[in-house]
């Protein structure tokens, strides 16, 4: 007796196995996240985040430019906020002349297309570290949406093509929607962390912005980690409300959420492969327990074969020098 189908036919050499591959990464599929701060020829390596820096204005120009001679058309900008300029009301989110509307227009000045992206949420804002307004140890959800919608503008006001919000509040895509429609940004889209987990995989990130929570968790506005039919619900409600993609995060532990919603919506996924994912592999590829790139390809591959349309990643500038 014999096999009557051999499929190790299709994977006997390079040529037939390329041939036969069914996801293949390319530039186009990254958006890359960027930490922004005060100050000239600034260029700090976040410790928990090995390789991955936060940059002043001026150095961002030249990352921007790298970025983009090597196919990267896409960012998302997130800043490191002065402590004096936090409060309870992210009055410094609104200003049109702060840090992250700054930041939008170093980027167009020089690489006037790159699609620019922003973080919307108070957490680098906010006295607390929490992504709304605080009132009696709660987090307001309306009050804050208001503000969410103000930044927005304000941010597409600065440049933005495509605001991000990442604070989980109640409605806040349409408060956004109503606000840029209202002020003719009819052009700004929007990329609504949809489906976003309260989890612990966020750490180096709130070390990049000095942004952990100062009291309690943020587990009454993101979502819990058990469950996967609420993601469905906050997508579908999401794209109901105006927005143009949407996101699960974090990547690696919710791929099935993914493919959950790629087989229920039409609009655009992204994924958020996040600050502790990629601290992970460093970490590991530092101590020489595994091998750093074959384990970045094998995880940005899974997340588009999951479903991902888009990945925002830290890997993205690694992935990019490796395949070009
Ligand atoms: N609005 C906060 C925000 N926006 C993006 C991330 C995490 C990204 C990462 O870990 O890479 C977080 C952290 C949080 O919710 O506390
Ligand atoms: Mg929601």
């Amino acid at each position: 007796m014999y096999p009557l189908r051999r499929n190790r036919r299709l994977r006997a050499g390079h040529a037939i196995r390329s041939l036969v591959q069914e996801t293949i990464i390319s530039p186009n599929d990254f958006i890359v996240p960027l930490f922004i701060v005060e100050g000239k020829n600034v260029k700090e390596e976040i410790p928990s985040m090995p390789n991955y820096y936060r940059y002043s204005l001026d150095l961002l120009k030249n990352e921007v430019k790298e970025l983009w001679n090597l196919g990267l058309k896409s960012v998302l900008l997130f800043v490191k906020v002065d402590d004096k300029l936090k409060d309870n009301k992210g009055t410094e989110a609104i200003n049109d002349n702060g840090l992250m509307q700054q930041a939008i227009k170093t980027v167009k000045d020089v690489a006037p297309e790159m699609y620019v992206m922003t973080d919307v949420a108070l957490d680098p804002y906010s006295s607390y570290g929490h992504d709304g307004i605080v009132e009696d140890g709660k987090i307001i959800n309306d009050a804050t949406c208001e503000i969410l919608a103000k930044m927005s503008i304000s941010h597409a006001r600065a440049g933005a093509d495509m605001v991000a919000p990442s604070d989980m509040m109640d409605g806040r895509i349409l408060y956004i929607r109503e606000g840029l429609e209202e002020e003719g940004f009819t052009d700004t889209g929007i990329m609504s962390y949809s489906a976003k987990y309260a989890s612990a995989f966020y750490g180096p990130f709130r070390d990049a912005l000095d942004s952990a929570p100062g009291f309690g968790d943020k587990k009454t506005y993101q979502m819990d980690p058990a469950n996967r039919s609420e993601a469905i619900k906050e997508t579908l409600m999401d794209i109901d409300e105006g927005a143009d993609i949407v996101m699960v995060k974090p990547g690696l532990c919710y791929l099935d959420i993914v493919r959950d919603l790629k087989n229920e919506v039409e609009v655009p996924i992204s994924v958020y492969q996040v600050s502790g994912e990629y601290a992970m592999l460093k970490a590991a590829a530092e101590k020489g327990w595994l091998d750093h790139d074959a384990v970045m390809m094998e995880q940005v591959t899974a997340i588009k074969r999951a479903g991902a349309d888009l990945i925002a990643s830290y890997f993205a500038k690694d992935v990019v020098s490796l395949i070009n």
